[in-house]
Formats: C-alpha cells, sequence, structure tokens
C-alpha cells in the first residue's frame, strides 16, 4: 500500500472517533463557528508576492523538520514578515500536527488559515471553522468527482475559501467546478514523494483563468517563484525551506524583501 492510501484509511478511523466524541451539534455552536472569515484568494489575487507559509514540524517524507518551534511564535513572524495565508498542518500521525495548533495559530495572528487536513468528511470541514480555518484543503488524488462537489459546497456554505490540489491531468479534470475557488499544483507526487516544479509549468496551460493558481511544495527559492510567475502563479506555498530555520517568520520575511527587490 502506498502511504496515501495509508493515511487516508487511518484518517477514517480517527475521524469516525473524532464523531463520536465531539459530536456536530457542539462544533456549530463553539464560539469561533460564527466568526467572519477572510478570504485567502482575495489575498492572493492582490499580491504581488503571493506566499503561503506553512506550519509543519515532520513529514512522511523528510521526518523531523522542526521540533523545537512555538507555534504561536511562528504565527506571528509569518504575519509580520508579510505572508498572504498560513497552512497549518492538523495531522497528527504523519505530520506531528493538530487542531489545537490550528486554534493557537487563530489565537496570535489575522491571516487567512488554511487547515491542511486530508478531508474524506464533512465533519472535518466543520472542525475547520470551529478551530479557526479560513480555508481548507481538497485532495483530487484522494476523492471522487462527487466527494469534491460535496465537500467544496458545503465548505463554501460556511464561507470557506476551497484550495484543490492537483497533481496530474485527470485529477485537474475532475476537479474543475465553480465551488473551487483556488488551484493547487502539487509539485511533489504524494505516493512517492518526487518533487518537481515542471509539474506546475506544465498543468498550468489547462487551469481556467477563473481559478487562483498556486503552485504547491519543494519551493526554496526566488528564482523558482520568479519562474513560475510567467505561468500565471499567484500563490506559492512554502513550507520546509521557512520552517527547517531557527526563526522561520524572520526567513519568510527576508525571502519577501529578496522577492519585492
Ligand atoms: O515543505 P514544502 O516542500 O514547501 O511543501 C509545503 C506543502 O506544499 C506540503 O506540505 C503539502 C502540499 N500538499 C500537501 C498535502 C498534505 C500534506 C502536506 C502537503
Amino acid at each position: 500500500m502506498n502511504i496515501l492510501d495509508k493515511i487516508v484509511k487511518d484518517k477514517r478511523v480517527e475521524v469516525a472517533l473524532r464523531k463520536k466524541v465531539i459530536p456536530i451539534k457542539q462544533l456549530e455552536n463553539s464560539v469561533l463557528f460564527d466568526r467572519k472569515t477572510v478570504s485567502l484568494a482575495k489575498n492572493l489575487r492582490n499580491s504581488n508576492t503571493g506566499i503561503i507559509a506553512e506550519h509543519k514540524r515532520r513529514s512522511p517524507s523528510k521526518s523531523i523538520i522542526n521540533n523545537s518551534l512555538n507555534v504561536q511564535d511562528v504565527a506571528k513572524g509569518y504575519e509580520n514578515a508579510g505572508v498572504c495565508g498560513m497552512s497549518v498542518l492538523t495531522d497528527a500521525k504523519y505530520f506531528g500536527g493538530s487542531l489545537d495548533d490550528l486554534l493557537l495559530v487563530r489565537a496570535s495572528c489575522n491571516l487567512p488559515l488554511l487547515r491542511k487536513e486530508f478531508i474524506i468528511d464533512n465533519y472535518q470541514i466543520l472542525e475547520a471553522k470551529a478551530y479557526g480555518a479560513d480555508v481548507i484543503l481538497l485532495i483530487a488524488a484522494i476523492l471522487t468527482k462527487e466527494d469534491i462537489k460535496e465537500f467544496s459546497e458545503f465548505a463554501k456554505n460556511l464561507q470557506l475559501d476551497v484550495l484543490l490540489e492537483v497533481h496530474n491531468e485527470e485529477e485537474l479534470n475532475k476537479s474543475i467546478m465553480p465551488s473551487i475557488d483556488m488551484l493547487g499544483v502539487n509539485n511533489r507526487n504524494l505516493k512517492t514523494f518526487e518533487v518537481s516544479l515542471d509539474i506546475s509549468k506544465a498543468l498550468s496551460k489547462i487551469i481556467p483563468d477563473e481559478f487562483v493558481k498556486v503552485s504547491e511544495s519543494g519551493i526554496s527559492s526566488i528564482e523558482a517563484i520568479k519562474e513560475l510567475q510567467p505561468y500565471g502563479y499567484q500563490g506559492f506555498l512554502i513550507g520546509e525551506n521557512f520552517m527547517k530555520t531557527d526563526n522561520p517568520g524572520e526567513s519568510a520575511r527576508n525571502f519577501i524583501n529578496d522577492l519585492e527587490r
């Protein structure tokens, strides 16, 4: 079984348990649930840098990236750096994240927040809203066209933005629908961990103009961004390149300063 199938299998068990511990009504009654959300898509359209900075402690491809940081400091640092939004990994088993990370980040900054999660159930979208997210990620590789329609419409009804992630043409073709705000091209194959910016370049040509294009993973230089901008990319999701340093906020600030020069 490939790693992605394993993650999804574990996720189904996890979500079934979560539902028993915290009923839907409780999520809907939580303080953050009725909050006004902020749009990442709008921020990206109005930016000429478009950096979405991620909080990621570890990953199946790299094991430990950074285990010694305070998630609230990271959030404040990213906000001060002038990023357009922040992505917070909430998967515990493979990425060392949690919904509590998301909650702490929500309490520390006003950035649009992406819940970075393997979403397979509407319940996780309610959790995203209740713990402070503004945006959800949907991964085409683990969803059917019907799932994508159901989950994205459910998210839109909760005033959440939807970032749909693809890795090839077939995934892209089943994902194009009006309830999607942003199309993310993952440069990393989640089954083999191979990374190549060529994926973003190739797929950009068949992404319709109404979607904000986001390039995800393996971005570690200004040059990479300059290379991708002519292909129409307005968003760049960066995790490891910032998280591997002692001060991700400062790294992001230097990166953005260089980019604006
Ligand atoms: O750390 P990187 O290479 O900059 O990548 C960040 C982000 O794109 C990556 O964490 C990611 C993209 N899609 C995902 C789906 C699930 C988990 C993680 C991801």
